[in-house]
């Protein structure tokens, strides 16, 4: 393909993605995967261009743009030799004309912006939730060490904040290795990492993941635990939780059980539960505002009112959680989100709500204060976004 048809596949995939941020569509990721699928021409130089300026555009436009067109030509304002590709040549795109609309240039939607600011982000801080997320692994102790699986890749790096972490080169093919096939190592940003750590599991405690998903944080509570003890992984989403099982066999993970979940019936499921964990994890769903380095378009999706029903449903699964701990257990609250009211305004209401909790203050090696817990952001902590909190129950 030339560059400038390249330029104009992805001002096609752009308009689909646009169409599919309005309408609650598919992923980005999932329609580029889709349109190279069917699209066997486009080599894998031609597919890893069109990808970066897909997500270069993406990353350019605060507000959702008006046209794929729109949104490259915002791009190519900061690129003199993009422009000089809308030449109007074959397959390429028609030359820019006089007055076309041109999308405008920014981290986020402006209410959203605002509530940055509001939860305490500076313009830097929302500048780096666009960077390009590096490609961290979490090596597994119950099968490897972080040595061993570093000696595999070239340019591994440990991280000292994460001491199971590895840093490697963008887009070193990790999965193709028979290391992964053998569970020597998962895929993990450094920042969930550290946060599962936080949790503070330990061996042959009772702990319920209670929002589980495929399973990314129960596996490195159980290597945590080496093993030992119990997990109850639960979800309300089958698909996502019927991945968990076999990842965790393969990582060698014997002490998980699943439970899927009926949305609003979770108490009733878990009544053999209550008052029996010693740990509660709530990786709760949440806008996922600290995850936007991996997919920048979901800022074109999330809506004020979504945020409020993330924010419900967050102050619903804590008050359920609450009743699955012990006394003397704890309960962790955990969203990939930097907006307080995700974060530490859940957990001061949590608090003022629930006599007998108490945040405990947490000593991380990453990481700043907020509130009662802890957040991690792109521009400090080189990882996700996070917040974390951990609430003891004292009686
Ligand atoms: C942030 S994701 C969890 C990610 C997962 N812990 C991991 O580390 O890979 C939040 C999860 O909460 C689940 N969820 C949403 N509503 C829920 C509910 N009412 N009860 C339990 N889980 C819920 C979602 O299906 C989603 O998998």
């Amino acid at each position: 393909m030339t560059p400038a048809a390249r330029v104009q596949m992805a001002i096609d995939l752009l308009d689909q993605v646009i169409a599919a941020a309005r309408n609650r569509g598919a992923a980005a990721d999932v329609i580029l995967a889709r349109w190279f699928a069917e699209r066997r021409f486009a080599g894998a130089k031609d597919r890893r261009a069109v990808r970066a300026l897909v997500y270069d555009a993406i990353r350019r436009c605060g507000e959702v743009p008006v046209s794929g067109r729109a949104a490259m030509l915002a791009l190519a304002q900061t690129q003199p030799a993009l422009a000089d590709l809308f030449d109007g040549s074959r397959y390429g795109p028609a030359a820019i004309a006089a007055g076309e609309p041109v999308a405008a240039q920014g981290v986020a939607p402006a209410w959203l912006e605002a509530a940055f600011e509001a939860s305490g982000l500076d313009g830097d801080e929302c500048a780096a939730l666009l960077d390009r997320a590096p490609l961290d692994l979490r090596v597994n102790r119950l099968k490897a060490t972080p040595e061993a699986v570093a000696a595999l890749f070239d340019g591994a790096e440990r991280l000292a904040f994460a001491p199971d972490a590895l840093r490697l080169p963008e887009e070193t093919p990790v999965d193709r290795t028979e290391a992964y096939v053998e569970g020597a190592f998962e895929v993990q940003d450094a920042g969930s990492q550290l946060v599962s750590a936080l949790a503070g599991a330990a061996p042959g405690m009772t702990v319920i993941d209670l929002c589980a998903g495929g399973g990314g944080k129960t596996l490195a509570l159980a290597a945590a635990m080496a093993n030992q003890g119990r997990i109850l992984a639960c979800d309300v989403d089958r698909p996502r939780l019927s991945k968990l099982m076999p990842r965790a066999e393969r990582a060698g993970v014997s002490i998980t059980e699943t439970l899927l979940l009926n949305p609003a019936r979770e108490a009733e499921a878990l009544a053999d539960w209550r008052e029996q964990a010693d740990l509660v994890v709530v990786d709760a769903p949440c806008s996922g505002t600290g995850t936007w380095r991996r997919n920048p378009e979901a800022r074109w999706r999330l809506t004020p009112a979504q945020l409020e029903r993330y924010v419900d449903t967050q102050a619903h699964l804590l008050d359920v959680a609450a009743r699955l701990v012990r006394p003397g257990g704890a309960l962790v609250h955990i969203v990939c989100s930097l907006l307080d009211a995700e974060g530490a305004g859940q957990v001061e209401r949590f608090v003022a709500a629930q006599p007998g909790w108490a945040a405990v203050r947490l000593d991380a090696p990453a990481g700043r204060p907020r509130g009662e817990g802890l957040r991690l952001t792109p521009l400090h902590d080189t990882t996700d976004g996070f917040f974390v909190a951990k609430l003891v129950r004292q009686c």
